[in-house]
């Protein structure tokens, strides 16, 4: 049964019990409608409490009901409504979460009770849609406008100690909350719920209201740029105003299906189940997540307190794993332990905020310089300098002091995980683990298997992920990994852009108009240019190894832009000398202004190597770079890098900024028309043969050649095609 009724004297527990989250599936609907008519009938019946069954009250309505007709049957508001009205108390009892159409429900009891552990909130703005059961009319008739409008817009779990605090709740319990709800049920027994019906209340206005309004829209359009969910939340709630609740529900449909017509909605709910998905990894050789058990970690060590490091440290001791943290000399170690301190207060005041003992939840981090105290330790994360050298120095180190069974990670950006593995006793053991800056706060984690880790070492590595509150994906070994190799194509078609006409701010403004958190020049001012300048360096692309004659605006062949290292010459690293694509006020500035002297570099620069000047139109800025990631995308999977589109996709939501609402990079693919871009492509490669990375990878064409199927059949797909090939 979606849901049981039990009586306790003359309480009835309404249970929904409909795993794994208590979705309010129609099934759920009809058996709680059933359950509460019956006892609403019965006059031993007194009071009413709601729960949900497994320490879980409701994640909200079925996510994967919209897009089929089952939503059409009892609607999430209509059975919202009968409770409301219905004369007998009704008492929520919140146990674990009660999210979107869960805690919609949860306000149209009369009286909410919740666990001290247990979150509430209405995040349907993270999946494209509005709270379309009363959530938009309900909560600020309950708590006002300004602080609805803050739980809606941004979608955020709000701790119950919070809730308590907004009115949201009206108890919180240490305890079990379906007793402390059948105590308050018994208490308010033939009370007046006139006032506890919330749909029967008035959302007051004042002088200030519509222009506070307008500017969340302002705000909201800023903030979220391109994403239209925000914006019809504050309409819904604008809807709540001294007008008559059937008004404002009205207005709440109505948004809810012009929301759904814009697209967004679907790409969102594809990156969310995605994300899902990621976590059922395979293994070429046929391992699987639910077959392969995963060894407990208990206790992690972590190398290197830099950029990285800390924010992996405080990550570990967030999850309650105790770290022990090593630094190279008594300087750095002293820096790191400050760092992580830091860190680790902030996590402690939020936690005090949150009713929680911070001594409890955060597990302590010890700081040394020996080795040999990593000596128990179930796991190491490595992140010491990007230097294959140094990290297998650390790691033929790690192999005589650990444990043998300790798992060795490494967080490097994109070296070779098989050669650092193959100085140790144990390359099965070894796994990369790459964080994303900073990482106590980054969801993303790419797990990156070597050719020789192990199942179990996979699994391990995985549920660490999921411990961190990461989103984990596995991936393959190659050069850069998934993320960062398919940053290299855009970059260089963003470099080649500049070479062409454009200037960086061109470019910036046609990808962050699209959604794209930052554009790529932006991006490459934050994180350095002298990062890539080292890296080609290296590689013998510029500097003194670049052979006597070889031109300017070419390698092996190639098409190269030296443009990046021209800039690096100079001392020009980005934000962090204040000079970069951009000009800062100060080195370290964040405020990124065009600099006539790029304009003036880029037209000498032109003049200098015969360019014609042919500034790109913004659909021509934005297909080149996005498709040239795309293409990328298709090579990756290919390659066997990545297993799926989704894998990608979720790599770059949550790694590089991409908006969530245009699903992800492949699935924007998916949208456009694979044969769309591959024609792009096609015609791009045509006129500039010299630039490998945009041949229309073989996988694309194959796709398009059978038909362009939806994205959901590409997996399969692309294994067929794989091995084909
Ligand atoms: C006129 C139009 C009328 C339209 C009416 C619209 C009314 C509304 O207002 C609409 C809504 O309620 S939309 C739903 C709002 N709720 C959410 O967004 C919560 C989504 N879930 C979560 O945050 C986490 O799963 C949660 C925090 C709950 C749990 O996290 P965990 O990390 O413990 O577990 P997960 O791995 O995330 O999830 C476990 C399995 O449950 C599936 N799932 C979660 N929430 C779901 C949901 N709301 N619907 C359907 N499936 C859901 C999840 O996919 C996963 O299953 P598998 O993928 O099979 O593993
Ligand atoms: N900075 C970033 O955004 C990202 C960096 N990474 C990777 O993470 C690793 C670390 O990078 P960052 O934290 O940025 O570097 P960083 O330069 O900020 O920190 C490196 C730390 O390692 C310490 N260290 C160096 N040699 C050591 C030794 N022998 N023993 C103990 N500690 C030693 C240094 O003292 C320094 O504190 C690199 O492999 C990098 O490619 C990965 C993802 C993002």
């Amino acid at each position: 049964m979606a849901a049981t009724r039990s009586l306790s004297h003359t309480v009835a527990v309404i249970t929904i019990n409909y795993p794994p989250v208590n979705a309010l599936s129609s099934p759920v609907r009809h058996a709680l409608i059933k359950e509460f008519g019956e006892a609403t009938k019965d006059p031993s019946v007194k009071a009413i409490v709601l729960a949900g069954a497994n320490g879980k009250f409701s994640a909200g309505a079925d996510i994967r009901e919209f897009s089929t007709s089952a939503l059409k049957t009892i609607s999430l508001e209509d059975m919202n409504e009968t409770i409301e009205a219905s004369r007998k108390p009704v008492v929520a009892a919140i146990e674990g979460v009660a999210l979107g159409g869960g805690l919609e429900l949860a306000l149209a009891c009369h009286y909410r009770v919740a666990n001290v552990q247990s979150r509430v909130g209405l995040p349907e703005v993270l999946i494209g849609i509005l709270p379309a059961a009363g959530g938009t009319q309900r909560l600020p008739r309950l708590i006002g406008v300004p602080a609805a409008l803050d739980v809606i817009i941004r979608g955020r779990h709000v701790p119950a100690t919070e809730a308590l605090q907004l009115g949201i709740i009206d108890e919180v319990v240490q305890g079990n909350a379906v007793n402390a709800a059948i105590l308050l049920a018994r208490k308010v027994i033939g009370s007046n719920l006139d006032k506890r019906r919330l749909s029967t209340n008035y959302v007051p206005s004042n002088p200030n209201m519509e222009s506070f309004l307008d500017t969340a829209v302002e705000k909201a359009k800023k903030q979220f740029r391109g994403a239209q969910a925000p914006i019809a939340c504050i309409e819904a709630v604008r809807a709540s105003v001294q007008k008559p609740y059937k008004h404002g529900i009205e207005k709440e449909r109505q948004l809810f299906t012009s929301l759904w017509a814009t697209g967004q909605p679907q790409a969102q709910q594809y990156a969310f189940f995605s994300e899902r998905n990621v976590a059922k990894w395979t293994h070429p050789s046929g391992g699987r997540w639910d077959t392969v058990t995963p060894k407990p970690v208990r206790t992690a060590a972590v190398i290197g307190l830099g950029t990285m490091g800390r924010g992996i440290a405080t990550s570990l001791a967030k999850a309650n794993i105790p770290v022990i943290a090593l630094e190279q000399d008594a300087q750095q170690l002293e820096i790191g332990k400050k760092a992580v301190n830091g860190l680790l207060e902030r996590e402690a005041e939020k936690l005090l905020k949150q009713g929680l003992a911070p001594g409890t939840v955060l597990a302590p981090v010890h700081f040394t310089l020996h080795f040999a105290e990593l000596r128990d330790v179930d796991l190491v994360i490595e992140a010491v300098y990007e230097n294959t050298e140094l990290k297998k120095e650390i790691f033929r180190k790690l192999k005589s002091v650990c444990k043998p069974d300790a798992f060795l990670c490494t967080n490097t950006s994109g070296l070779n995980i098989d050669e650092i593995a193959a100085v140790t006793n144990h390359p099965d053991l070894v796994i990369g683990t790459h964080f994303f800056s900073p990482a106590n706060i980054m969801r993303l984690l790419e797990v990156v298997r070597g050719q020789q880790t192990s199942l179990t070492t996979i699994a391990t590595a995985m549920t660490l992920g999921k411990t961190l509150g990461k989103v984990s994906v596995l991936v393959g070994n190659c050069p850069l990994f998934v993320g960062n190799r398919l940053l290299g194509p855009y970059v260089d078609q963003a470099n080649y852009l500049l070479e062409e006409g454009c200037y960086p701010e061109d470019v910036d403004k046609v990808l962050e108009d699209f959604g794209i958190t930052m554009g790529p020049f932006r991006m490459m001012d934050l994180a350095g240019l002298d990062v890539g300048w080292r890296a080609r360096t290296e590689k013998g692309l510029t500097g003194n190894k670049v052979l006597h004659g070889t031109p300017a605006r070419q390698r092996l062949g190639n098409r190269y832009s030296p443009l990046p290292d021209m800039l690096c010459e100079l001392g020009r690293f980005g934000q962090k000398t204040g000079k970069g694509w951009y000009l800062y006020d100060k080195p370290g500035g964040r405020i990124a202004h065009p600099d006539p002297w790029v304009k003036d570099v880029l037209h000498k620069y032109r003049n200098t190597h015969h360019i014609k000047q042919r500034p790109a139109s913004p659909e021509v800025i934005l297909e080149r770079c996005v498709y040239a990631l795309i293409n990328e995308g298709f090579r990756v999977l290919e390659d066997g890098i990545a297993s799926g589109p989704e894998d990608i996709d979720v790599i770059y939501n949550n790694g590089y900024g991409w908006p969530k609402y245009r699903g992800g990079i492949m699935y924007y693919a998916s949208t456009v028309g694979l044969g769309k871009v591959l024609d792009v492509l096609e015609k791009y490669h045509k006129e500039h043969p010299d630039v490998p990375s945009m041949k229309p990878a073989f996988l694309l064409k194959k796709l398009v050649a059978v038909g362009e199927p939806p994205i959901k059949e590409w997996r399969t797909q692309v294994g067929n095609l794989v091995h084909k090939l």
